[in-house]
């Protein structure tokens, strides 16, 4: 388990003190796949060089498995830090290696045998798809697969921690699609768990169980996907999960709804698509739904608005959807 409890960032720049994380406090569990989000600039990468200390917090405590990572000696934090292993969105790689040799080097580090740390290279090359490419060069493949082999090489080290710095920001949708299912794979087959910085919330969507919020470097929203993405409460977040600009502020509710989706389009573009054709808002007072390539499964109650006509004309355009069906709840009870 990883714990942050207050930790703040100050950069001295040429225009004074620059505070670029303020007292963020999150806990990470085992087996997590946690997602931190935030706007350009919001403070993520300092954030995640924080966790293994590549940055030193200004202030306040990186605690693993329950232990202070600050007051570690030079030599246990080298240790400590073996088993957070990073992947960025330049991936890395040493051009003049082969992949092999690039998925070896962290074990040549560690003293692994030569004869050993082949051996294990060619499983991790095995596990990310690319069996075939041990003496290619990295300039020989595409983006996704470099990363592939980045996630090889950080499997190395036999980390506990994997952390995904804009990991696919630099590929496609689909690429970055299969990546992530790696990724997925990697946290479920082998326990490791996943930090996930990202500016886009398709990501945190596909594959995060919890998700924390930054913007200008406080933390202003933590919990589980489903509870971020139905409910939003801080205005960064709603402007991540509605970047249309719907407006979800919680009004008086009278009739409850449930929407079930049976795989049409995922569901924040229905609610704001609700907001813009029908000018009509209601509040998701709860949902349970997952995104399966796309396509949203699962279910959403909704609060419609007192005003009758705008509760019919919300009605009338749910039931119009496809893939969508809808029903009353005569007697919910919050
Ligand atoms: N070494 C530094 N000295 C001064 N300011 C810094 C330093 N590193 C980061 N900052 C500032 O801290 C803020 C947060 O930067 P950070 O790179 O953590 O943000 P980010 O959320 O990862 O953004 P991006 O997605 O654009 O990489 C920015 O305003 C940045 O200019």
């Amino acid at each position: 388990m990883i714990e942050l409890k207050q930790v703040s960032k100050t950069f001295p720049t040429p225009d004074g003190d620059f505070q670029a994380l303020k007292e963020v406090s999150l806990t990470i569990q085992d087996g997590d796949i946690f997602g931190i989000v935030g706007m350009s600039g919001a403070g993520k990468s300092t954030l995640v060089r924080c966790i293994n200390l590549l940055e030193r917090p200004t202030s306040g405590q990186v605690l693993m498995d329950g232990e202070d990572l600050m007051a570690f000696s030079p030599a246990r934090l080298r240790q400590a830090r073996r088993s957070i292993a990073m992947i960025f969105q330049q991936f890395n790689l040493l051009m003049q290696r082969t992949c092999l040799k690039n998925i070896c080097f962290p074990m040549e580090i560690a003293g692994v045998p030569a004869a050993e740390a082949k051996k294990r290279a060619l499983e991790y090359l095995d596990i990310v798809g690319l069996p075939d490419k041990a003496n290619a060069y990295p300039a020989q493949l595409s983006g996704g697969q470099k990363q592939r082999i980045a996630i090889a090489r950080a499997l190395a080290s036999n980390p506990k921690v994997l952390l995904c710095d804009e990991a696919t920001s630099a590929l496609d949708p689909t690429t970055t699609r299969s990546i992530l299912k790696l990724i997925q794979d990697i946290n479920q087959r082998m326990g490791i768990t996943a930090i996930i910085i990202t500016h886009e919330m398709a990501v945190v969507e596909a594959i995060c169980t919890r998700v924390a919020i930054l913007e200008h470097g406080n933390m202003v929203e933590t919990g589980t996907v489903e509870e971020v993405f139905s409910n939003p409460k801080s205005e960064a977040g709603r402007k991540l999960v509605f970047p249309e600009g719907a407006n979800i502020d919680q009004f008086p509710v009278a009739d409850v709804v449930r929407v079930v989706f049976n795989g049409g389009s995922s569901y924040e573009p229905l609610i704001a698509s609700l907001a813009i054709d029908c000018g009509v808002k209601v509040n998701i007072l709860g949902a349970d739904t997952r995104n399966v390539n796309g396509k949203a499964f699962g279910s959403m109650l909704l609060g419609l608005p007192e005003d009758k006509n705008d509760a019919a004309k919300a009605m009338s355009y749910l039931k119009a959807q496809k893939d969508v069906t809808v029903e009353e709840v005569p007697d919910y009870h919050g």
